[in-house]
């Protein structure tokens, strides 16, 4: 009798996942697990907790969903507050298991816990397949240690490979043991964060896998995609980009199937440089997500792939304006403002809050990636690190830096002021800097 461990990370889905699937067919009882990390020392040495309220919101709904579809299915999602370096030896031990396995993951620390278990128990099998990304890594036409330097020469190589079909939502699974260990006591979604607003952006944003594809449905059942290239820098309206990203990130939502359901639209509606467009930015996607796994640890180096470190350092007080939202720069403020309330913002706010962090406030981007880290609901440790990367220039930009116009950027996207005027973004007292270095006042 083979008793197999999955350990759930960025694939909390039953449908078109490859590794949940081999494991249901090489095991003959299977545990379901996923270490829930809100407790113990914070990973991140930059003051911030990893999970905001609204990014733990939608990871919990998306948690009760999937334990409820195994649960149909007569298996058990196991979920604990332990680091996975004591909760899976406990029950490697306690229930003899022998294989193991996970999808594939970006995160260097994911990756270094998996390294760690495959060294200290050679005896058992371990089985990483891909389903966070488009293509498996024997697909990619070079070596990971060859991945391109930009992402033009990246979608060059990689736009016309086949992009593999989906495979169908597992049906059956083996059953767990029995006498599994009970679930931690977890927070609940209404005692974690306060009630969402009908009226507000993210009450849209339901964790979960059926969620997930009954917006990918919706999303493909209006004539939006058509018309997304025009719109998708839009900074506050629902329907201008696809806002796939949230069910992404957390695995609710399949890339191929995204691909698939885009194919059809194809067929059935239309192909314009809008639709195409859609999967170009799915391809950025995928370049990051390579490129996390090709630079691992130097995703989170200040100098990042370069060789010499920005001229930027960390003040406490421009900091906190920034994250609060009270820069001199009302759309900045306006952007940073939804955030708080949502967890989501804008590609284009994105950007423009990145720029300001690191080019007006001449902040240490690390932070503002760890900021972005603790709120954003489709908070993906590649597609963050990398884009933070990208703007601060010590990344992929062949460009070497992104500085945006502010004022410009504010004329082109919100030229009557209606989203600063939202989000309030015109409520600040127009300063960087009260205190000096030493706490000192600083007189006008
Ligand atoms: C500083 C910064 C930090 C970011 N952090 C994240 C993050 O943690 N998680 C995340 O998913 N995206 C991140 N992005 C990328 C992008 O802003 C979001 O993917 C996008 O805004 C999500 O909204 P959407 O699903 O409507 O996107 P759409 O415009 O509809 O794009 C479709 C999909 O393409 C992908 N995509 C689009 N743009 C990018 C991009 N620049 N990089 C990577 N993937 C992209 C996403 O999966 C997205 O869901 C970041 C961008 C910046 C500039």
């Amino acid at each position: 009798m083979i008793t197999g461990l999955y350990l759930f990370q960025n694939d909390l889905r039953l449908d078109d996942n490859p590794a949940l699937k081999l494991a249901c067919e090489e095991v003959d009882q299977l545990i379901c697990l996923y270490c829930l990390p809100i407790q113990g020392p914070n990973r991140l040495p930059y003051t911030v907790s990893q999970f905001g309220e609204h990014r733990m919101r939608f990871l919990l709904q998306s948690l009760d969903a999937l334990k409820q579809s195994l649960a149909n299915k007569g298996q058990e999602l196991v979920i604990t507050l332990l680091h996975p370096l004591d909760a899976i030896p406990t029950l490697i031990s306690r229930y003899n298991v022998t294989a193991l396995y996970r999808s594939q993951h970006a995160g260097y620390n994911e990756n270094r816990i998996w390294s760690y278990l495959e060294t200290h128990y050679p005896f058992l099998t371990f089985t990483t397949t891909s389903s966070h990304t488009l293509f498996e890594t024997s697909e990619l036409p070079f070596a990971l240690s060859d991945l391109p330097t930009t992402f033009s020469q990246f979608r060059k190589h990689i736009e016309k490979h086949p992009i593999q079909s989906c495979l169908p939502s597992i049906t059956a699974l083996p059953q767990p043991p029995k006498a599994l260990p009970v679930c931690a006591e977890l927070p609940t979604v209404t005692t974690i964060t306060p009630p969402v607003s009908p009226n507000s952006i993210h009450h849209n944003f339901m964790g979960g896998e059926s969620k997930a594809l009954q917006h990918l449905e919706h999303y493909f059942a209006t004539q939006a995609p058509s018309h997304y290239k025009e719109t998708r820098n839009a900074l506050d309206d629902w329907q201008s980009s696809t806002k796939f990203s949230p069910w992404l990130a957390l695995g609710c939502l399949s890339p191929r199937r995204i691909i698939e359901r885009l194919q059809r639209y194809h067929q059935e509606v239309e192909q314009n440089s809008s639709t195409e467009w859609i999967l170009f930015e799915l391809l950025w996607r995928e370049y990051f997500q390579w490129y996390a796994h090709s630079h691992q640890g130097k995703l989170f180096l200040f100098q990042g792939i370069k060789s010499c470190s920005p001229n930027t350092s960390f003040y406490a007080e421009r900091y906190q304006r920034w994250c609060a939202g009270n820069t001199p720069f009302p759309i900045v403020n306006a952007c940073m403002k939804q955030l708080n309330q949502t967890g989501y913002m804008s590609n284009r706010g994105r950007q423009l809050v990145a720029s300001c962090f690191v080019h007006e406030l001449n902040l240490d981007w690390r932070y503002g990636a760890a900021y972005f880290e603790q709120h954003l609901l489709d908070y993906d440790v590649a597609s963050n690190w990398g884009n933070w990367q990208y703007l601060a220039g010590v990344g992929a930009d062949p460009r070497g830096h992104r500085k945006f116009d502010l004022a410009k950027q504010t004329t082109i996207y919100d030229p009557d002021h209606h989203f600063i005027r939202k989000w309030k973004g015109n409520e600040h007292d127009g300063k960087i800097d009260t205190v000096d270095a030493a706490d000192w006042p600083i007189r006008d």
